[in-house]
């Protein structure tokens, strides 16, 4: 019998979930996987620590699983899993901590109500985060549950790096940029050194390419910018987020066409990205294995925005010694991985076909000025590493 750690990371498209036996120090990984394409097609699969395949079930086409149905799936998978294990705590990722939550915290009704307080600000996310800590908390009030923020990870920005130009009250309130990703961003910042030691003591950006996406520029492995803001609906085009748009589309979408803040919410987050763009599917599979022109433009408009930030996030590091790919897009899609590279010539990143077309882990020439990695990200494991540490101290 061993103490167990249990870690829940839902995101936009998935839940993602893990489980951890304590060994001193040390955590093993004894069961991991995931409920993929929520509101698409969406597929349960179980790993064991070998990484063998113990489940997999593909709902029938046109099935909306979305997140509460997936945990009705996987509580009771894990449970079984855990065996005569005995579950000692929980750990969430949570999107949105605010100013207030720049470190993982220990879960109860004071926290939770003061963090549903971001729900508008991570609509997709933020109540998927929390609703399951709420019925924990009232079901099984004695386990320790943990919350790691995606948003923590940004706070060694500049100051300059997270503010916007509005009159300066707004940020002292918090209206400012957070950054999203960030338990992602720590977890490659913390195996860059063993992956590129130049990159890990120099200017890295590394990219992650899921459903949600976002860049961040690491400098000596801490992250001093990124391209999420205030909301995780800012940067780059997404699934079905919009990334930057001109706040004045806003405003005329409200003022002259008479929609309301509901409305566009919905537009926002929802209908546009990849899916709005392409009108087919926020699926970049999909839309790699389409001839329609529609996902040719989805793509290239995808590309087209990841090419200006990755120039602007260079900037902001002063030059570039490596970049990493990773999540769904950026660990598995080589046509995308080429066309970055490609597009990065002037940066001084160089492509080798081969080893991209195996997924890496090195897909730029040995030798070359600026390192081209990818590193499959594990979001799960950094929030077991923080929830362990925790409840150590
Ligand atoms: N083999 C693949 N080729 C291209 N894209 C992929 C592949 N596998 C997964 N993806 C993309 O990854 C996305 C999901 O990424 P993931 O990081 O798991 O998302 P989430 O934001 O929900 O955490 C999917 O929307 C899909 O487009
Ligand atoms: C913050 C965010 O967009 O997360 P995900 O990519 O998991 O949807
Ligand atoms: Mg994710």
């Amino acid at each position: 019998m061993a103490d167990a750690i249990a870690v829940l990371n839902a995101g936009s498209s998935s839940i993602k979930y893990s489980l951890f036996l304590v060994r001193g120090k040390d955590l093993a990984p004894s069961l991991r996987g995931q409920v993929e394409g929520l509101y698409t097609r969406p597929r349960f699969v179980a790993k064991n620590a070998a990484g063998e395949l113990l489940e997999e079930t593909t709902w029938a086409e046109g099935v909306q699983l979305g997140h509460a149905g997936a945990l009705d799936h996987l509580v009771p998978f894990v449970r079984a899993h855990l065996g005569r294990d005995t579950l000692a705590a929980i750990g969430h990722r949570v999107v949105h901590g605010g100013m207030e939550y720049t470190r993982p915290v220990r879960m109860d009704a004071a926290v939770l109500q003061s963090l549903e307080q971001f729900v508008p600000l991570a609509p997709l996310h933020q109540p998927h985060n929390l609703s399951p800590i709420r019925v924990l908390l009232e079901r099984m009030p004695e386990l320790p549950q943990v919350a790691c923020f995606d948003t923590a990870f940004h706070r060694s920005n500049p100051e300059v790096a997270q503010m916007f130009a509005l009159p300066a009250r707004f940020h002292a309130q918090g209206v400012r940029r957070y950054g999203f990703h960030g338990l992602s961003y720590e977890y490659i910042a913390s195996v860059l050194p063993q992956v590129d030691a130049r990159a890990a003591q120099g200017r890295t950006v590394v990219m992650h390419l899921g459903n949600g996406a976002s860049m961040c520029a690491l400098r000596e492995g801490a992250s001093v910018a990124s391209t999420m803001g205030f909301t995780a609906v800012d940067g780059l085009p997404m699934g079905t987020r919009c990334g930057a748009i001109d706040p004045g589309v806003i405003l005329y979408l409200v003022g002259q066409r008479g929609m309301d803040v509901r409305a566009v919410e919905k537009l926002i987050y929802n209908e546009s990205g990849l899916l709005g763009v392409s009108g087919l599917s926020s699926d970049m599979r999909a839309l790699l294995a389409s001839d329609d022109p529609g996902a040719r433009t989805a793509i290239d408009l995808y590309l087209y925005r990841i090419r200006r930030e990755l120039g602007s996030l260079a900037a902001a590091l002063g030059g570039l010694d490596a970049i990493v790919f990773t999540a769904g897009i950026g660990e598995h899609a080589a046509f995308i991985r080429q066309r970055i590279c490609e597009d990065a010539a002037w940066l001084g990143v160089q492509l080798d076909g081969v080893a991209n077309a195996k997924d890496g882990p090195r897909i730029s020439p040995a030798g070359g000025r600026v390192g081209a990695w990818v590193v499959p990200t594990n979001e799960e494991l950094m929030i077991a590493r923080h929830t362990h540490a925790l409840l150590a101290a």
